[in-house]
């Protein structure tokens, strides 16, 4: 089938989860009493299943798009050509998914403690083609919430009896002992690998980048009484399954730093006052890769892979074939690989997060 448009535009896709937030996308879609509650993310340009034991909605998770003027599953609208929108490349080599998963994450609450497997054990013990390696790119804090923060990676690890034997118990306060609060502010990008231990503190939102798949291990069971059900603490399985993933080693901080920030670096001059910087590249992992535009004028542009963008500062019109599309910020695009060059042209100036599965 001919692509009938060029841009893929992606509303919000809210996914429950077992944690609370949301109250801040709310307010950017315009709700008259934004409100936190468990639809605390938006899966932006999905295909993947959200896995929510219990919950009685199959497609939970696969985003419904725009493209051509029409709201279509993304899924099937990516089966509908995949050469075009994922590349010939990408297809031969993984099949008609974008091997990408990208979403706005609003917490109110601390989320638990948890661990997702790494690619090679999904692989070999899930019967998954990825794990969850994730990024976090932080957008914003909550009013009131001075000291934001996540946990990443143990500093001072415990051994794994000592670990089986607190998550028995729910001995949160020795499984917190283990973790230093990593301070985190907007603008900042961290990359969590899989097996990694970690917690996102609660005020964040967030783009988060990861590998397609919902597989999670939670070393908590409870947060603000909410209890998970065993389905979904260890992914159907024992204690003992989760701990073989679990990464123990220490992660001291450094200055305060944790060692899994990643800080930009400039890899492309777009304009005069434009361009384009690596926030996650092939160095940090093969999971995908994460950069922003800033834009400071109009500029045309070509990638080598298919993208899911999302503008964080400003608005910016983007041109091609002859059509026109308005992206504000907090609004997404799939831009796919059969685009030859786009148009960027924004208003005074904007910044796009632009999310690329591996290649
Ligand atoms: O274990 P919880 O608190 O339900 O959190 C699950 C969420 O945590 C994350 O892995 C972020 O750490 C999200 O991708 C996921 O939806």
């Amino acid at each position: 089938m001919p692509p009938a448009d060029s841009i893929v535009l992606l509303p919000p896709n809210r996914v429950w989860r077992s944690y609370t937030g949301g109250a801040t996308l709310d307010r950017i879609a315009g709700a008259r009493t934004p409100a936190d509650s468990h639809l605390a993310e938006d899966w932006i340009g999905s295909v993947t299943l959200a896995r929510n034991p219990g919950r009685d909605l199959p497609r939970e998770g696969v985003s419904q798009v725009t493209y051509a003027g029409e709201s279509v599953d993304f899924a099937d609208l990516i089966a509908s050509d995949p050469d075009y929108f994922l590349g010939a490349a990408h297809v031969a080599r993984y099949g008609p998914a974008p091997m990408l998963l990208v979403k706005f994450l609003d917490s109110a609450t601390r989320l638990h403690f948890q661990c997702h497997p790494p690619r090679a054990f999904a692989r070999q013990h899930l019967d998954s083609p990825s794990g969850k390696t994730e990024a976090y790119h932080i957008l914003g804090v909550r009013d009131g919430v001075d000291d934001p923060y996540i946990y990443v990676g143990f500093q001072r690890p415990p051994t794994p009896a000592q670990l089986r034997d607190w998550i028995e118990r729910q001995d949160m306060a020795a499984l917190t002992a283990c973790f230093d609060k990593v301070p985190v502010a907007p603008g900042q990008t961290y990359l969590i690998p899989g097996g990694v231990p970690h917690a996102l503190g609660e005020g964040i939102f967030m783009v988060e980048i990861q590998e397609p798949s919902d597989l999670v291990a939670r070393l908590e069971f409870v947060r603000d009484g909410y209890v998970l059900p065993e389905a979904a603490r260890f992914m159907g399985r024992d204690v003992d399954f989760a701990l073989s993933f679990v990464d123990f080693n220490a992660y001291p901080l450094v200055d305060g730093e944790s060692p899994f920030r990643c800080r930009p670096s400039q890899c492309r001059v777009l304009g005069p006052h434009s361009w384009q910087e690596t926030l996650i590249g092939p160095d940090r992992t093969d999971c995908f890769r994460v950069c922003r535009t800033v834009l400071h004028e109009p500029v045309t542009k070509s990638e080598p892979t298919c993208a899911i963008c999302t503008v964080t500062r400003g608005t910016v019109h983007l041109h091609h074939a002859g059509r026109r599309h308005t992206v504000r910020c907090h609004e997404s695009f799939f831009l796919p690989a059969g685009i030859d060059a786009l148009d960027l042209l924004p208003e005074d100036s904007a910044e796009l997060l632009e999310c690329f599965p591996a290649n």
